[in-house]
């Protein structure tokens, strides 16, 4: 089926036509664009886009491709249930089609959802001279981690077919179009053929840009949504890069950058590819809110390289075709229009920012994107002196720099945005400390409990990095508060240094920790009427992804902030950061910042010194709970899969016994499942991490556990046992054999190496066979070496039973071990309950 997509095209385009037919040029030069959108700000995206599309035109391109669903913003959520969203889609999408912004004959798509028989999708919209040419949706939906498209979007299913949509009336009558193609098609001019796989689609198995450069398609674009986080930019390029490379042609990236008004930051990276090399690139991290990259690239260099791909000719010549929409339109200029356009060259090697500066830049930009969003005029700060509230500041501090910088190279938006946030219609930041006077307030609340080292920290940093500071006590607001509750029960709680018992001592560090969090709120209303500026500040938090895993937090403390740029990363990723910052940011004090034992300081000091440290409190260090996290989120480990994973890494590397393993995998899994109700009112924070516990969309658990994990520590403690007979077995059979068996034996039991066999494909006497399942069970026994030694030394191979178990005998052996162990004791323990309830023995 082919589509007269242009029928109607202009006469300028026709002349342009017949011109370009005499003097044939090869080279296409197309633009891919980064935009800062807003969710549901329809008048700043419009904007937007056509500036871009201006600049694209400006640059000389003949095409222009955008990010998803740039025209609504990509994070409107269930108001992709609203008919409105869809309306107000289409008159911006008029808006823009008549705009003088687009030049005749330029190629343009818009992402934007469309609705089509009742069914929601999320689409590129591409027109040229005035009329929609294609209505293209996505095919497969994005679901993991922050996504959530299936809840508003369907894909399109229908492969290679399209149908007619049916224009909203008022767009039909101002188009004077009233239909237009949808489905999966692509649209061919007069001297290449372009099509679309929208986001996921690059990132699924089946990505369409397959079957569609197969078909014949020179240039895929890639209209993405693509959020940051930690070390993740690096995926994009190589997916593009590898995808160009294995299907060659062009591929065409274009990103979303900035906050949209949820918690991610989309990462930008907008990107041309040619055949496996990076030809043009932006920025991952800006404050500008429109890049535009423009790229040029021979259509007679795609040819030769996909026909020098002997086996990828071989498979298109079968491939099936595609619906293509006809335009009469040469993207290739002319030589007599650019004379001399040279198609770009590959791009160096691609240097990532590292983890720590990528703290240092994504979380500046998005809180630049919130704070002047949010209508605010600057920021509070309970400045503690600590690692978490001096990485809050000093990202602060970052995006002073970036907006100085900014406003330096002319953007005239950031300038504008800076003037509306501080109220002042003159302003030009003369430094990043000056603009940082003005933006951030800093204040060290102390108690008796405080020491003079962490004040001074405070203190110090806020006069490096130019916060407003300030230091106030606020022992009287705690003594009063105790004292009303003294009045109504007649009992004061004591710490437990006299004799407090723990619910006392807990009792008196929250009350500290929540009296900071109300005062917080009180100076970050009323600091600007101090300064005699209109409007409010937003007040900081500065909890981190460790302390909200493990629920070492106080409830509605200084936690619950209105924002926390840093509660979706690491301890250990903040100190990086810190390091970094005290060299790139010349921050001195900072060294004796990450130097200083992380501790909240909310018990009596002892001697003058601080008796009370963070990883001491929690049980775990900060560098156990990173582990714990990434396996429960990343590698999806109940407590039993944790400790397996875990028993069989220390066992081999010498540094824990399993008991002592499963002793803090237990206590871990305590600690999370009594304080989870902590992450359902979690700050907003700004999504870095992957194993983040954010409640609110990407880790999604219930709230309420039974706390003691009853059946899955029971496992914990059956294979402890196991390991333990292993390890007795083990030795006597060292003993025994001693030296004689010259260690263990090769593969298959034959040999005698020195080595212990690794991957024993089952032991001499007992002829089991190790099955290329490699449950969590047996990588214990396979890295700690105790089965597989067990096996060859004793000839029998019997896993838990030590007898001569045939094939499956992992599997028998692990229902042995627990119908010996723990569930054998919680079976009869159910049996004697039912019993008592029925009064029926069982
Ligand atoms: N399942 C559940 N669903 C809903 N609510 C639940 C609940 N279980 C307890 N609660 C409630 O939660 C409240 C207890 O939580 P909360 O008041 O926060 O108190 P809690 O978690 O008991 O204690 C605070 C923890 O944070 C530590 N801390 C304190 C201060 C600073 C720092 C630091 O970051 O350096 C750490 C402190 O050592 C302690 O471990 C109670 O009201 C309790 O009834
Ligand atoms: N003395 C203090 N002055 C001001 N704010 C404080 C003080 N103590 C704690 N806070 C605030 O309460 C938050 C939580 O306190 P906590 O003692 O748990 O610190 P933390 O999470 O270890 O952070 P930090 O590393 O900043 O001390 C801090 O991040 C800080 O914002
Ligand atoms: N919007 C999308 O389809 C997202 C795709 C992809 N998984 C990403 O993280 O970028």
């Amino acid at each position: 089926m082919e589509h007269q997509g242009d029928s109607s095209s202009s006469r300028t385009n026709a002349q342009h036509s017949k011109k370009a037919r005499r003097t044939m040029g090869h080279t296409v030069q197309v633009a891919v664009a980064t935009l800062n959108q807003w969710a549901m700000d329809f008048e700043g995206n419009v904007e937007r886009i056509l500036l871009s599309i201006r600049l694209a035109a400006a640059n000389g391109a003949t095409y222009r491709t955008g990010p998803e669903l740039e025209v609504s913003g990509y994070s409107c959520e269930d108001h992709f249930h609203e008919p409105d969203t869809y309306m107000h889609c289409w008159e911006a999408l008029v808006e823009i089609i008549q705009s003088p912004c687009c030049p005749p004959g330029m190629l343009i798509d818009v992402g934007m959802p469309v609705q089509h028989r009742n069914v929601a999708y999320n689409c590129r919209v591409a027109f040229h001279n005035g009329r929609v040419v294609l209505i293209r949706p996505k095919m497969t939906m994005c679901d993991d981690g922050n996504y959530r498209e299936t809840r508003w979007f369907s894909p399109w299913t229908k492969e290679r077919q399209t149908e007619e949509y049916q224009l909203p009336r008022f767009a039909a009558q101002a188009l004077g179009q009233e239909t237009a193609p949808i489905g999966d098609a692509v649209i061919a001019t007069l001297d290449t053929c372009l099509g679309y796989e929208i986001c996921e689609e690059l990132w699924n198995p089946r990505s369409k840009h397959i079957d569609m450069s197969l078909a014949g398609v020179e240039i895929i674009v890639n209209g993405s949504g693509s959020y940051m986080q930690l070390r993740k930019a690096h995926i994009t390029a190589d997916l593009i890069r590898n995808a160009s490379y294995k299907a060659g042609g062009a591929y065409l990236f274009s990103n979303m950058r900035g906050c949209d008004g949820q918690r991610v930051y989309f990462n930008g990276c907008s990107a041309i590819a040619l055949n496996g090399s990076i030809i043009a690139r932006g920025r991952q991290f800006a404050l500008s809110e429109v890049e535009v990259t423009v790229g040029s690239f021979d259509l007679h260099d795609i040819r030769a390289y996909r026909g020098a791909l002997r086996s990828r000719s071989s498979v298109a010549a079968s491939a099936p075709a595609y619906p293509r929409v006809q335009l009469q339109l040469e993207l290739a200029a002319s030589d007599r229009d650019h004379p001399g356009t040279p198609a770009s060259s590959p791009l160096g090697e691609w240097v990532y920012h590292r983890p720590e500066e990528e703290i240092a830049l994504g979380p500046a930009c998005w809180l630049w994107d919130y704070l002047r969003r949010s209508g605010q005029g600057g920021f509070f700060l309970p400045l503690s002196g600590g690692v978490d509230s001096s990485s809050t500041a000093i990202i602060v501090h970052s995006m002073c720099r970036l907006v100085v910088e900014a406003i330096g190279q002319g953007d005239r938006q950031v300038r504008d945005d800076c003037r509306k946030i501080l109220a002042d219609p003159e302003y030009v930041p003369a430094s990043a400390a000056e603009l940082c006077g003005r933006l951030l307030f800093t204040c060290y609340m102390g108690t008796e409990n405080s020491s003079r080292e962490t004040r001074q920290r405070a203190a110090a940093l806020a006069a490096q990095i130019g916060s407003s500071h300030q230091d106030i006590g606020i022992d009287g607001a705690v003594s009063a508060l105790l004292g009303i509750f003294q009045l109504a029960t007649g009992m004061r709680p004591r710490f437990r240094a006299a004799g407090g018992c723990p619910r006392q001592n807990l009792a008196l560090q929250n009350i500290q920790a929540r009296t900071r969090m109300v005062l917080a709120y009180l100076f970050a209303q009323l600091m600007l009427w101090v300064r005699q500026r209109p409007g409010g500040l937003l007040v900081l938090g500065s909890a981190n992804v460790d302390e909200a895993l493990r629920g070492y937090m106080t409830k509605y403390d200084c936690s619950s902030a209105d924002v926390n740029p840093i509660g979706g990363i690491s301890k250990m990723d903040l100190r990086r950061f810190l390091a970094y910052a005290q060299v790139e940011f010349g921050l001195p004090i900072v060294a004796e910042i990450v130097a200083a034992p992380p501790t909240a300081e909310l018990e009596p000091l002892v001697d003058g010194a601080i008796a009370q440290t963070d990883e001491e409190d929690m049980g775990l260090t900060y560098q156990e709970l990173s582990e714990f996290g990434r396996l429960r989120k990343q590698a999806f480990c109940g407590p039993f899969s944790m400790f397996c994973k875990l028993a069989a890494a220390a066992v081999a590397d010498g540094n824990r016994s399993p008991r002592e393993v499963a002793d803090r995998v237990k206590h871990f899994f305590r600690c999370y499942a009594i304080n989870r109700h902590k992450m359902t009112v979690l700050t907003p924070s700004y999504h870095a991490e992957s194993y983040s516990p954010d409640d609110n969309r990407f880790d999604h658990r219930p709230f309420l556990y039974r706390a003691n994990w009853t059946w899955q520590f029971r496992a914990i403690d059956a294979e402890l046992e196991l390991l333990a007979k292993h390890q007795a077995r083990l030795e006597e059979e060292r003993a025994k054999d001693g030296a004689a068996a010259g260690g263990g034996v090769a593969p298959n039991g034959a040999g005698s190496s020195s080595e212990p066999a690794f991957f024993a494909a089952g032991g001499n006497g007992g002829g089991g066979h190790m099955t290329t399942a490699t449950s969590a069970y047996q990588l214990v026994r396979q890295s700690s070496g105790l089965y597989l030694t067990g096996v060859g030394g004793g000839g029998g191979g019997g896993v838990g039973t030590g007898g001569a178990d045939g094939p499956g005998q992992l599997t028998v052996g692990l229902t042995k071990s627990h119908s010996s162990g723990g569930y054998s004791r919680m079976h009869s323990s159910v049996l004697g309950k039912i019993k008592d309830r029925t009064g029926v023995p069982v």
